[in-house]
């Protein structure tokens, strides 16, 4: 680990802002190669009767074999599938959460996430309102939510995220990470990279809304930014030590979003328009795209207009006595600071480029007509004061 796990935990009450921060319930973190094993022997020690959340590629990719370690060590648990919808895609919407709660009886001691990002967000909700543990199992370096609170679900259509609760442990075998489809890969850099933007988005609330903010924890977000994009050469190789590293990023910038108690270092107005994408993908019965792919190339659609339009849609409101944007009139350089911190979109579809992903929208299959629709929707997703916002705020988009 490139970064200390006891350091962490020390934020909660010792932070360089001054500041108290959230509590890392997360007992134990392991990531390596026998994480698997370590899981079991784990779980053995706490719990009697536990139900897998699994589907069938992350059932063949780990639960089975968990699932038999578990059973060598005389623990009683069964099996939840969750199935996938009419598209062929898992989704943590009503029904997963539902057919997980009627797969587990009253004495059911914890659940046990393994999978991605989706498996975790259903089973991190539905262990919190059965007021069970969950443990983390990942099966792919693909999302930064496994160390997190939140469980981003779609409900009714409408992408929300509800404040839960954390794994007691997170198991990440590094034997299986390594056996992730390349796709799941891409996705957990392109949701590392958002950070690009998400970062800049936090900065700029805070400077013009007065948004809560810590310095601290945006280095550390960062530091995780800066470890992806180190390895892109290894990732695109599949090195070992690559996916390793990247899982270990994806760890340090969920871990962040739980000692800050929401997700705002780790998601700005990229993540809302790939939230706008997901949900218009659901609505018209596409099949959908990995989370952190459309984040990545979200990323790069912001980091054009943000360089390009975000000074001038300061003065505009500056101008125009518009709240809260006109408190920016005289703090000018901070802004061009944090503009400055976005790199050029240029940079980020290369970035995603070498890595083999796709790096546009149209890669995606998404349309430039959705683009431009989800620009001016996609801010009202969040109470948040992003780029995204002032743009829409001010008519710039
Ligand atoms: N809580 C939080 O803070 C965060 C939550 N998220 C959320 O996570 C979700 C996206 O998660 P993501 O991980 O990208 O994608 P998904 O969890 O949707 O995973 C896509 C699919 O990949 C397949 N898969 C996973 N691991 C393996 C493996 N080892 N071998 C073969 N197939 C595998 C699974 O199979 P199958 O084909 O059966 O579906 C899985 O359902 C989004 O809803 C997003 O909002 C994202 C970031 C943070
Ligand atoms: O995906 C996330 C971080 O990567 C979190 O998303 P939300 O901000 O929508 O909860």
């Amino acid at each position: 680990m490139r970064w200390s796990f006891e350091e962490l935990k020390r934020l909660e009450t010792d932070c360089p802002c001054g500041e108290p921060h959230h509590a890392i319930p997360v007992e134990r973190l392991e990531v390596g190669p026998g994480a698997l094993d370590e899981a079991a022997t784990w779980i053995k020690a706490r719990f009697g009767r536990v139900v897998l959340v699994m589907d069938e590629h992350t059932r063949l990719a780990a639960g089975d074999a968990l699932a038999q370690r578990l059973t060598d060590l005389g623990v009683v648990w069964t099996a939840c599938i969750v199935e996938p919808n009419g598209q062929g895609d898992v989704v943590a919407d009503e029904a997963s959460i539902v057919q997980v709660l009627i797969a587990c009886g009253p004495d059911v001691e914890a659940l046990i996430a393994v999978g991605s990002g989706t498996l975790h967000d259903i089973a991190r909700f539905a262990s919190a309102k059965m007021r069970i543990p969950f443990v983390s199992v990942p099966t792919a370096p693909s999302v930064d939510g496994f160390t997190s609170a939140g469980a981003p679900l779609i409900v009714r259509g409408v992408k929300t995220t509800y404040q839960t609760h954390a794994p007691v442990a997170v198991f990440a075998d590094t034997a299986v990470l390594e056996q992730a489809p390349k796709e799941l890969v891409w996705a957990g850099f392109g949701d590392v990279l958002g950070k690009s933007t998400s970062l800049a988005d936090w900065a700029f609330g805070a400077l013009a809304a007065g948004e809560p903010y810590c310095s601290h924890l945006a280095s550390l977000t960062r530091e995780a930014l800066e470890t992806a994009v180190a390895e892109v050469r290894g990732l695109a190789e599949g090195r070992p030590d690559a996916i390793r590293h990247l899982m270990e990023a994806l760890l340090l910038s969920g871990l962040v979003m739980l000692l800050f108690g929401q997700s705002h270092p780790a998601s700005g107005g990229e993540h809302h328009l790939s939230h706008d994408w997901e949900m218009e993908f659901l609505r018209s019965g596409r099949r959908q795209i990995l989370h952190g792919l459309k984040v990545g190339v979200a990323c790069g659609v912001l980091a054009d207009l943000y360089r390009s339009r975000v000074e001038e849609a300061v003065a505009a409101a500056a101008e125009a006595g518009l709240a809260p944007w006109a408190s920016l009139a005289g703090r000018e350089h901070e802004v061009r600071a944090i503009v400055a911190s976005v790199p050029p979109g240029d940079r980020v579809r290369a970035l995603m480029r070498q890595l083999g992903a796709p790096a546009e929208p149209e890669d995606l299959g998404i349309e430039r007509s959705l683009v431009s629709s989800s620009l001016k929707r996609a801010h009202k997703l969040r109470n948040r004061y992003t780029m995204l916002r002032l743009l829409n705020d001010t008519n710039a988009i």
